[in-house]
């Protein structure tokens, strides 16, 4: 969101980001090329790691390079999260300390191997400790004398992890997100998750290109996940709660933006606590301002507690009812259109699995959606959306599509020129 619609900088202006909805012309957004993190998944710990199956690395790197093409061939600028890492780690001292000390563990790792440990990484070239912090490391790969009487450390497994790999990287949605003209950086419920956070934080406090962005939801006390946030509308959020986002998180999320100015309803959607709703992302993304694409099985029975703050400062929360009525409501229109993911069952529940209710917009009635999704994607067309297909058959392994890979750092404003943001 910028005043002059577009986040280039001038001659020594420095960029402008922020997000006021989920389809105003995407310009900037922050992606994460898969990489070794994705190589440390094995049958043993795939689970814990949160994929369904062990991806080809090579060939989900090859999906992802499409992705980013696509968003790049309709003009969209895309940051890498490793680049912005390595970047970060150069300008800032304070960055390395950063990041390593959310990497080292010493209550796991025990004190002698955890200052070895710590010193190795602090004398490592940005590029080497950025590839450390994202890909992890294993026993085997510690230097032959950290902390060689270290009873830790010869108690371990070679291939066990000193640092644990951080494979859901790619998820960008999740870990940050822009409400507004600020950033939150949030809080994974998940312990294999736990630490993107800490790269995220790290990316947008040291980062030359985001000096001066200031955050939102900064108490993050209670798990809040990017992928359970819909912006609506300008001033009107949706936040799951269900695996992921707790009750708890939801209440202080809304506290903080309506403090803060960023909004003026928050609607707070109880999901299915299951793998396949993990977000309330996976059964609904908006794909036009008027808009949804939505699983068919939820339709009726998602509902919202609507939580406001009037000019007093005295806030209500009423509900739950139906969350299409709420929605339209909140925003200020008759009724929020719903593109469904097939009529049959089987089909429907086999392409919200596969993250067919999972586009990102690039524009109103533009989005990207994985192309295995024949049904959803047929349907979104015949409603007048424009759908950019891309390959998922590796990315999809780890249960996220093209919403969950990509965080929006700028979209054009969809509030008008005239009212505040
Ligand atoms: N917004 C999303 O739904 N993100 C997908 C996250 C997938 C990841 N494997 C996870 O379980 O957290």
């Amino acid at each position: 969101m910028t005043d002059s619609g577009s986040p280039a900088p001038g001659r020594g202006a420095p960029p402008t980001y922020g997000v006021d909805s989920e389809v105003g012309v995407l310009r900037t957004v922050l992606l994460h090329r898969p990489g070794a993190e994705l190589e440390r998944l094995t049958p043993r710990n795939n689970d814990q790691l949160l994929f369904d199956g062990l991806p080809w690395v090579g060939r989900a790197q090859e999906e992802h390079d499409a992705f980013a093409d696509v968003l790049r061939g309709r003009g969209v600028e895309v940051l890498l999260l490793s680049d912005l890492l390595t970047e970060a780690l150069v300008a800032s001292g304070a960055a390395r300390m950063q990041g390593i000390a959310a990497a080292v563990d010493p209550r796991r790792l025990g004190h002698a191997l955890a200052e070895d440990l710590a010193g190795y990484l602090r004398g490592l070239p940005a590029a080497d400790l950025s590839l450390v912090l994202t890909a992890g490391m294993t026993f085997d790969e510690l230097p032959v004398a950290a902390a060689s009487s270290s009873l830790v450390r010869r108690m371990h497994h070679g291939a066990d992890f000193v640092i644990d790999p951080l494979p859901n990287l790619l998820f960008t949605r999740d870990s940050s997100f822009w409400i507004g003209p600020r950033v939150a950086i949030t809080s994974l419920a998940m312990p294999a998750r736990a630490r993107e956070t800490s790269l995220t934080d790290l990316i947008y406090a040291h980062h030359p290109r985001f000096r001066g962005a200031r955050r939102a939801y900064e108490s993050h006390t209670a798990p809040v996940e990017g992928g359970d946030v819909l912006l609506l509308g300008p001033g009107v959020l949706a936040v799951g709660v269900g695996e992921r986002t707790t009750p708890a998180g939801a209440e202080a999320l809304a506290r903080s933006v309506f403090d803060d100015g960023l909004a003026h309803t928050v609607l707070v959607v109880p999901i299915a606590q299951a793998r396949a709703t993990m977000h309330l992302d996976t059964v609904c993304t908006m794909v036009d301002v008027d808009a949804v694409v939505m699983y068919p099985a939820v339709q009726d029975t998602l509902c919202a507690f609507t939580i406001r703050r009037d000019e007093s400062g005295s806030v209500s929360i009423r509900g739950a009812e139906p969350f299409l009525v709420a929605a339209a409501e909140a925003m200020g229109i008759g009724k929020l259109r719903v593109i469904d993911t097939g009529l049959d069952h089987v089909t429907a529940e086999r392409e919200q699995w596969d993250d067919g209710n999972n586009t990102l917009a690039l524009a109103p009635g533009v989005v990207v959606a994985y192309e295995r999704n024949v049904e959803t994607n047929a349907r979104l067309e015949d409603s007048g959306i424009e759908v950019l297909r891309i390959a998922g058959s590796e990315l999809g392994s780890g249960r996220g599509g093209p919403r969950c890979m990509s965080c929006p750092v700028a979209r054009d404003s969809l509030t008008p020129a005239s009212e505040p943001s």
